[in-house]
């Protein structure tokens, strides 16, 4: 449906909450995305995103709130209205394939084009189209017992998209895979919501999953949108310490310091000026994994901790180690190794690119 006047966004979610009994699963959720957008809700285990996409779905109802798609207001909380899913003009792909056993790939992907009363010829003319789009024109005929869990994914997300919805919704559509089929699938998925011109909206708890995919990402927790935006600028710009903590990799480091004299203090080491603090007595200092060196450098404060493990990546070596029980991570130029319980040296080579109070909120 084409908007009335202006822009309105492709999908606007107003002040959502769902309610099972006592439990809020969802609670005030006001985000809005634009046309072609890639929305990720991502979150750690049970903090609402299923059951936001499940209402974005019109598989739940808003205990409160609205949802609208191209302005149109497909679920509404006060009134308990929600549009079927052939009025949303949205398809949902889950986790699991779901496909129909005793269809062929191609009766699979064509069922949804009969139910919405495609004519044969144009039934048949989307049918390869799609199995082209997913590449998988070679299985057409199987059924899904003979193909792999890779291919009934691509068979799957191949029948959502046949009909051409606006709106793709994705359900942790990866989580089955191995680790080389994730990473491939990733970016056929792009291609796929590039080639068809939706906003799609995409649910996982892999934040490397989130980072590469989205153009937003909204993070989640217990229920609420801790912050939204775009992926670099939640990763640049963390509000509060759950995000800078859940966001990138290798994961970044916070450091309870408190104040002495001019300074923060960790371990009777000045980390950084005492007004990063503000008004705050104790807070926390976040550096990023490349902020935290493996080494003695030479004008910089260093540390001593209890090496744990180390892992090569690109050249570079990511290290963990423990300091007064707290786990640190922390780079090694080239290859690094040494053995478990040994001490090493760690150099805090940058200043910390943010400052939390304890409660976790962003001071500086
Ligand atoms: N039908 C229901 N009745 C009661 N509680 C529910 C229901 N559905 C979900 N919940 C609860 O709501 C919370 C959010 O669930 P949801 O499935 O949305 O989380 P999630 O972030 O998708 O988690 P996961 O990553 O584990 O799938 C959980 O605590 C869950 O137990």
């Amino acid at each position: 449906m084409s908007p009335a006047n202006g822009n309105p966004a492709a999908i606007a979610i107003r002040n959502v909450s769902k309610r099972f009994g006592s439990f809020t699963a969802v609670d005030n959720v006001d985000i809005s995305v634009p046309q072609g957008a890639f929305l990720v809700l991502v979150g750690p285990s049970g903090c609402g995103k299923s059951t936001l996409l499940r209402m974005l779905a019109g598989l739940e109802t808003p205990s409160e709130g609205e949802m609208a798609f191209m302005g149109r207001i497909v679920s509404d909380g006060t009134r308990g209205l929600v549009a079927d899913a052939g009025a949303r003009d949205a398809g949902l792909v889950f986790q699991s394939y779901a496909l129909w056993p005793h269809m062929t790939v191609a009766g699979n992907i064509e069922w949804p084009l009969k139910v919405a009363k495609w004519s044969k010829a144009d039934r048949a003319a989307r049918v390869d189209e799609v199995l082209g789009l997913l590449g998988i024109a070679a299985l057409k005929e199987r059924y899904p017992a003979e193909i792999s869990g890779g291919q009934q994914q691509r068979v799957a997300i191949a029948r959502t998209i046949g009909p051409k919805p606006n709106i793709l919704l994705f359900d942790e559509p990866l989580s089955n895979l191995d680790a080389k089929l994730r990473i491939e699938m990733r970016s056929e998925l792009m291609r796929i919501h590039r080639a068809t011109g939706a906003t799609s909206v995409y649910v996982t708890h892999d934040q490397v999953e989130a980072m590469t995919m989205a153009s937003h990402v909204a993070v989640l927790n217990n229920g609420k949108v801790e912050q939204f935006g775009a992926p670099l600028e939640l990763l640049e710009n963390p509000r509060t310490t759950f995000v800078a903590t859940f966001l990138g990799t290798p994961p970044a480091n916070l450091i309870e310091v408190n104040k002495s004299g001019d300074g923060l203090v960790y371990d009777g080491l000045r980390l950084a000026d005492a007004s990063r603090a503000e008004a705050q007595d104790g807070v926390q200092l976040l550096y990023r994994a490349h902020d935290l060196m493996v080494g003695d450098v030479e004008g910089r404060p260093t540390i001593s901790a209890r090496f744990e493990e180390a892992a090569p990546i690109a050249g570079r070596t990511m290290v963990t180690a423990f300091s007064n029980g707290q786990r640190l991570t922390a780079m090694a130029d080239g290859y690094f190794r040494a053995a478990i319980g040994d001490q090493i040296s760690l150099s805090f080579v940058n200043g910390p690119s943010a400052v939390f109070a304890m409660s976790g909120e962003r001071i500086s």
